[in-house]
């Protein structure tokens, strides 16, 4: 640290500001002068634990022309900083730096290549739930907290509620239970794995911690919210907690900066079963740490633990390795994707559980079985077709094979849905980077405005019908060739960078999600 010396900012130099491939605006050594005296103070304002917990991974990515630029690896925490550091930081670097026009947190995956950036970490955005809207499970990931003042991070999570003794946890689903959970082939032995958990008496744990992991849409969320329920129904007087991951991390930092941390953990110390959902998004060390610290103690003390993710345990690479070690200790199972027959049964059960609240919906078993062969994918595309055929019926009640399969094409290609709107992909690839629209589509060859560009390009080809013309004409006017030099550019670059691979395959899926 090098506090002390008088630092000035260059932001004189055009060359600092376009940038082309593999460069990186850095604003010189002076700027990370400055960087290194902000940074002393944030840690003297707020302590040794807030300060690494929020700013420990934040590195200097641009200072030129009077705009600082700050990268975190994660979209969570540039909005956590945001919602609650910006004005700070931004006073204190101007304190140092009367020229700095302001200061903006971006994530990092937009500034790759600098040698101020970190090592590849994931910088995968924590996910919007895709969970059945109106229920209580998608409000306890997207709602704020109702005896909180503090400001919750998008999409990170729930309304505090009591679930039978705790007053930690998400609230569950009713909906989602062992009797509505299609069990088949494909996820026989996590079914008769959860079902012994929630059935095991209170201190006789068979599968210690019990890890189920399997991709989106197959069922994780239901099983463990099942599991909860049915423990509560077994184990009266038994504090039962369900928690996403994104939840457990927006508890503990604001416990730590509200210095109630020690408050928190006095209370988790007497659960008896912890479910833990989505633990890819667990991130921050010492929040890691807390979770180690929390779980090593559960099973230490034969308290069930139940965890979740969208990959096995020794691939989570954001997790520190003592608390993916621990998480490989127990039982791992996964669940793959349902065959015919369990799709079938699905859409039988929410074909009852619509007559339930309408007994006047039919839906024939010959459509029912249609759909089940049309919709190849996930329970949560099962379900999205059966709500979109439930839709159209109640305006078009003689819905008749063609039709739904006419219905389902626009629907689902390969899995997938195909009416996607360029524009759609524009604002969303746009939010993703932190960057507009109109930077997006503008002339500006910087390097943070020609990566996600580019990315929007090679969605838009990959996911719309659209010809190459035709997006260079809705990409502000550009010519065929550059759209397809963007294409062949990602196409080629995403197979050997992993990290990109990853981004795509994300902004497809909120692409896809936003339909
Ligand atoms: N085997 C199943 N039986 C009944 N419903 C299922 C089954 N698998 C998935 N579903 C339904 O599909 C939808 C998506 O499932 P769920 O949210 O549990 O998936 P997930 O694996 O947690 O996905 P993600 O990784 O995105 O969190 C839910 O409405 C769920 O009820």
């Amino acid at each position: 640290m090098q506090s002390g010396v008088a630092a000035r900012i260059d932001y004189s130099h055009p060359a600092q500001i376009e940038l082309h491939e593999g460069q990186m605006d850095i604003g010189g050594g002076a700027g990370e002068l400055v960087f290194e005296r902000v940074k002393v103070q944030l840690r003297t304002r707020l302590g040794a634990e807030v300060f690494n917990s929020w700013f420990g991974r934040m590195k200097l990515a641009e200072a030129s022309r009077g705009i600082v630029r700050l990268s975190v690896p994660t979209a969570f925490l540039r909005s956590w900083i945001n919602n609650h550091y910006i004005k700070t930081i931004d006073e204190l670097w101007k304190a140092e730096e009367p020229s700095t026009l302001k200061v903006e947190v971006i994530v990092r995956s937009a500034t790759r290549s600098t040698s101020a950036a970190a090592p590849a970490e994931t910088t995968k955005e924590p996910r919007r739930s895709t969970k059945s809207t109106g229920s209580a499970a998608t409000a306890a990931k997207s709602s704020a907290p109702a005896n909180s003042s503090a400001p919750l991070p998008r999409n990170a999570a729930p309304v505090e509620i009591e679930a039978r003794g705790s007053s930690v946890g998400s609230p569950l689903d009713h909906r989602y239970t062992f009797e509505s959970f299609v069990e088949g082939p494909s996820n026989r032995v996590a079914f008769a794995a959860a079902k012994a958990v929630a059935e095991t008496a209170p201190n006789a744990v068979r599968f210690n911690p019990l890890y189920i992991h399997s991709s989106v849409g197959l069922g994780k969320t239901h099983l463990l919210q099942a599991i909860a329920a049915e423990a509560i129904r077994n184990r009266p007087g038994s504090r039962v907690v369900y928690l996403t991951a994104e939840y457990f991390m927006w508890r503990f930092a604001s416990a730590i900066r509200d210095n109630s941390a020690l408050a928190l953990k006095e209370h988790l110390r007497d659960i008896d079963l912890l479910i833990i959902d989505d633990m890819q998004f667990l991130q921050g060390k010492s929040i890691q740490h807390e979770f180690c610290h929390l779980i090593n103690m559960l099973l230490d003390s034969a308290k069930q633990v139940v965890v979740a993710a969208d990959r096995p345990a020794a691939d989570l690479e954001s997790l520190e390795p003592r608390v993916r070690s621990r998480l490989t200790g127990g039982v791992s199972l996964e669940m793959a994707a349902p065959d015919f027959s369990m799709r079938l049964s699905m859409l039988r059960g929410r074909l009852l559980a619509a007559q339930a609240e309408d007994p006047t919906i039919e839906i024939s078993d010959e459509i029912l079985n249609h759909i089940a062969h049309a919709v190849p994918g996930s329970g949560r595309e099962v379900e999205g077709a059966f709500n979109q055929v439930l839709f159209r019926r109640s305006f078009e009640p003689q819905l008749d094979i063609e039709r739904i399969d006419e219905m389902l094409a626009h629907i689902f290609r390969s899995g997938e849905p195909k009416r996607v709107r360029i524009e759609e992909i524009q604002r969303i690839v746009a939010r993703h980077y932190n960057v507009s629209k109109t930077e997006l589509l503008s002339n500006r060859r910087t390097r943070t405005i020609v990566k996600p560009r580019q990315v929007a390009m090679y969605l838009s080809k990959v996911l719309t019908p659209r010809s190459l013309p035709e997006i260079g004409r809705r990409f502000g006017g550009r010519d065929h060739t550059t759209v397809l030099h963007a294409v062949r550019k990602i196409e080629d670059l995403s197979t050997s960078d992993t990290k990109l691979a990853q981004e795509i395959e994300f902004l497809r899926r909120l692409i896809n999600e936003a339909q």
